[in-house]
């Protein structure tokens, strides 16, 4: 539908009188609508002002008449189902027995299920699989039931435009596409309704799923600090004898100390699934093995907890700045005043706490600042409007600089006070001693991984390099292919790009039984040994084509190309490749210009020209 139909108002509220429905509306299916609820009424709404033909299946059609425009026709349920071509219903599931009559009018029709559960559910049948078992002549599509009743009226300017959908029929899926096409939204196939069904039925009752772990992480990272700090700055004074003045710490002090160890601990556990990701796929030698699934999920959940990271950050920034505000932080710098008077102290200045503090907190600016950056930057409009690399460089560029500047800050706040004495109360360790061994671990990590013995081999990895295997520039190579006479086989011209990493053996020693089926035919033993040295030969070729230095010309890989396939697959077979194949047509060519070389010397042929390239091209 044009943007400009989802400005309409969609519920015709009367005097707007019928929308004909003219011969450009003549080959859109009728819309039956089972129910007459706020789901029923909105997709009534919006299936009108898009030019269907609505038909409203209600219990008692007379009281909700009124309810819906006049273009739409409200009538019994009988009548809908049979009218209609594809039937939404519109009820909650525990009133599908209700529908049980209307077996015979609903046959051969596509039924879309648009009901969600009241809680999640984890291994039972679906609504819209009892519905399909209801209704075995009928087309079960489950779908609309992510669409909100508010969204259908608005229309999909406001969030999401997707409607996402599953069913076992391609034909009735694809009429439910198409309407959805036509209401303004973008239909989503997600399979089939035994594999999909519950999942979707389940999504609008799940609360942010991919942030439960983020934010039970950042939680339970919470209560530990929080008590640990509570230990150490509330409860150690007053075991010592203190005069009861420490519980006022706990709404302020005692959070704004937990919060920065929060944040650093949990921005470090945003790089360290990388850091581990990185380790595995260097001891594995290959980046083709899967990592574990708590791998897998954390490196998932990446952003989450940057986000959480960051809100912790943010608001220890706010906390910082009122801490003078406060009346205690104004008793105690009077009472601080007094003492120095009393003491004769002219000045109190003391530059290293000076500098300490001076540093300390433009280390913090800087790491906030960075965070607030990639914080922006995970923002779906903004990420969407950078390249891939622009991505890569403020995630993990920026990133790793704001969790150095963070762990920065941490240490400078802590300067000499992990060797003092009286800093370890109740044998407690300061906070910051506790915060920052992971994120060092994890910085110290990106460091190791940067020397370029291991950045290289990393690279090399990422770039499909596998160990004891080696990479090489083909496409479709099995020997059945070789053995059939298509124009599949070495895939010489395809751009570098579309070289990809196919384990092979070692370079220089030929594959078993690489091209055998086209070439054993010889009968006596001299025959066939000699058969097996200009086989060897021959493949040995082909390997050495493979890693020459630099990419040959088009025409040099043309030659090679038809060599090639004389060699292995004889006579070209096919038909030319239409006009529009360029590559195809180059190739079939080369391949045409071999016509009725024998095998034996199109073989002998594509050696020589290996020697060739060898000195041409670099071997
Ligand atoms: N509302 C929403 O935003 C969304 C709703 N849905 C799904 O759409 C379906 C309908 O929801 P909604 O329109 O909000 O619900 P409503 O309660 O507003 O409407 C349900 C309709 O079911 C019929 N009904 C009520 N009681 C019975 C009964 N005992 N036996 C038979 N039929 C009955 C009534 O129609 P009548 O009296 O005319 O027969 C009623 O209008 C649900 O499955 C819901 O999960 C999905 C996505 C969003
Ligand atoms: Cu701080």
């Amino acid at each position: 539908m044009p943007r400009e139909e989802m400005k309409r108002p969609l519920i015709a509220g009367g005097g707007a009188g019928p929308r004909p429905l003219e011969a450009s509306d003549q080959g859109t299916p009728v819309v039956g609508v089972l129910g007459s609820g706020d789901f029923s009424r909105s997709l009534t709404g919006r299936l009108v002002a898009s030019g269907y033909r609505v038909v409203v299946g209600s219990r008692s059609p007379k009281r909700c008449l009124p309810l819906f425009p006049e273009e739409a026709e409200v009538t019994s349920q009988v009548e809908a189902a049979s009218q209609g071509d594809l039937v939404f219903v519109a009820l909650f599931p525990e009133h599908y027995s209700t529908l049980a009559g209307l077996g015979e009018a609903l046959a051969g029709k596509v039924l879309v299920d648009v009901s969600n559960g009241v809680q999640v559910n984890l291994g039972g049948t679906s609504h819209a699989e009892r519905l399909a078992a209801m209704f075995p002549e009928s087309h079960v599509v489950k779908g609309f039931n992510t669409v909100s009743a508010w969204a259908l009226q608005t229309g999909s300017r406001d969030g999401n435009r997707q409607v996402l959908l599953c069913g076992d029929s391609a034909e009735a899926k694809a009429a439910v596409c198409r309407l959805c096409r036509a209401l303004g939204f973008v239909p989503v196939d997600t399979g089939l309704l035994a594999a999909r069904a519950l999942e979707l039925e389940n999504l609008p009752l799940r609360l942010f799923p991919s942030w439960r772990v983020p934010l039970i992480s950042t939680l339970a990272l919470f209560a530990f600090f929080y008590l640990y700090n509570f230990l150490r700055d509330v409860l150690q004074p007053l075991a010592v004898g203190g005069r009861g003045r420490a519980f006022y710490k706990m709404p302020v002090e005692t959070v704004n100390v937990t919060l920065p160890a929060v944040a650093l601990v949990t921005l470090a556990l945003v790089y360290a699934p990388g850091s581990l990701a990185a380790a595995l796929q260097l001891s594995r030698g290959t980046k083709y093995a899967r990592f574990p699934g708590w791998l897998d999920r954390w490196l998932g959940r990446r952003k989450q907890l940057g986000l959480c990271g960051f809100a912790c950050a943010a608001t220890h920034a706010v906390y910082s700045l009122c801490l003078p505000m406060r009346r205690s932080a104004r008793y105690k710098m009077l009472n601080e005043a007094f003492k120095q008077v009393k003491a004769g102290v002219e000045d109190s200045w003391q530059e290293e706490e000076v500098w300490r503090m001076e540093l300390y907190l433009s280390v913090g600016i800087m790491a906030l600042c960075l965070l607030s950056l990639l914080a922006v930057a995970s923002l779906p409009s903004v990420a969407d409007s950078l390249n891939w690399r622009e991505f890569t460089f403020v995630q993990s560029g920026v990133g790793l600089a704001a969790l150095a500047a963070a762990t920065l800050h941490t240490l400078l706040f802590g300067w000499d006070r992990a060797f003092h004495r009286d800093q370890y109360r109740l044998c407690l360790p300061p906070t910051f001693m506790v915060a920052v061994p992971l994120p060092l671990a994890v910085l110290a990590s990106r460091v190791a991984l940067g020397l370029p013995c291991l950045a290289r081999r990393l690279a090399r990895i990422r770039r499909g390099w596998e160990k004891n295997r080696h990479l090489r520039f083909t496409l479709d190579w099995s020997p059945r292919k070789m053995v059939s006479a298509k124009t599949e086989g070495p895939d010489y011209f395809s751009s570098p790009g579309a070289m990809r990493a196919v384990p092979v053996g070692p370079v220089g020693r030929p594959n078993r039984g690489f091209i055998t089926g086209s070439l054993a035919a010889a009968p006596g033993e001299e025959e066939i040994q000699a058969t097996r040295r200009h086989t060897e030969a021959f493949e040995k070729a082909v390997e050495d084509s493979k890693v020459l230095l630099k990419r040959p010309s088009t025409e040099d890989l043309g030659v090679l190309y038809g060599l090639y396939k004389q060699s292995t697959a004889g006579d070209v077979t096919t038909e030319r490749p239409g006009v529009l194949d360029f590559v195809g047509k180059k190739k079939w060519d080369a391949w045409k210009a071999r016509e009725g070389v024998s095998k034996q010397e199109a073989m002998d042929g594509y050696i020589k020209a290996i020697e060739g390239f060898k000195t041409k091209y670099g071997f």
